[in-house]
């Protein structure tokens, strides 16, 4: 019998200012559709409770880093309050071409970036409900110092600027809801791609 074709994986990029939810929301993602793939991170930032090193992110040196993007391991990278955060290549290509979907969560910056390089992929900005919403999120989590906690502010407040580069925004008023309508989007996806594919 012919071997099926089988179409490559959907590259999904959650996005949106630091603070916003995009773990969390990620997280209930997760559990809704058990078939994502998720794509750890590098970073040369320091753990914060809890984290585990490749559960949560690659946990790098300055020097190891450098040498990810030297070596053209990363397919986007930034730097983000005083940190490097980049995404590893291989893990994300292999899993594509496999058929499975990926999901990145990762900075504004960086989604410019693989939206350059993955054109096809879907890209999703996630909202706070206000800004206020999101100083206290960030203030609740008590990851920052205030002064930490002003430059994710001050970033955020740039970052919202690029939300018409994305194809969908997703408000993150109740977590459960705003990961449903993530899970509507990736079925919207595969019903127009069966139809390009189907056209082809
Ligand atoms: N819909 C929501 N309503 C209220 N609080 C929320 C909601 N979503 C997330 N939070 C809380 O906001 C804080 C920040 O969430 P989270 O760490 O998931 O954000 P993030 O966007 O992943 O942040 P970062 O980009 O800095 O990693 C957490 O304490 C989380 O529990
Ligand atoms: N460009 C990238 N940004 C990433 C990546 N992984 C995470 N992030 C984003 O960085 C900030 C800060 O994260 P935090 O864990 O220190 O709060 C946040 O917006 C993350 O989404 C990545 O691989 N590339």
């Amino acid at each position: 019998m012919e071997a099926k074709y089988q179409p490559a994986g959907l590259l999904i990029v959650v996005s949106g200012p630091s603070g916003v939810g995009k773990g969390t929301v990620c997280h209930s993602l997760r559990q809704r559709v058990p078939t994502l793939t998720y794509s750890v991170s590098a970073t040369t930032r320091s753990p914060r409770e809890g984290e585990q090193d490749g559960l949560n992110y690659f946990f790098k040196s300055h020097y190891q880093f450098k040498q990810m993007i030297e070596h053209d391991e990363l397919i986007e990278w930034a730097e983000y309050v005083g940190n490097y955060y980049g995404t590893p290549r291989k893990f994300v290509e292999n899993s594509l071409a496999e058929g499975r979907d990926v999901l990145l969560e990762i900075d504004v910056q960086g989604a410019l970036q693989v939206k350059k390089s993955f054109p096809e992929g879907v890209f999703i900005f996630l909202l706070p409900p206000t800004f206020d919403d999101l100083r206290k999120r960030i203030e609740n989590r008590g990851s920052e110092t205030p002064k930490t906690l002003d430059h994710r502010l001050t970033a955020a407040s740039e970052e919202v600027k690029q939300l018409h580069y994305y194809d969908y925004v997703v408000i993150n008023d109740e977590v459960e809801q705003a990961s449903e309508r993530i899970q509507s989007i990736i079925v919207a996806e595969h019903c127009r791609r069966e139809r390009i594919l189907i056209n082809h």
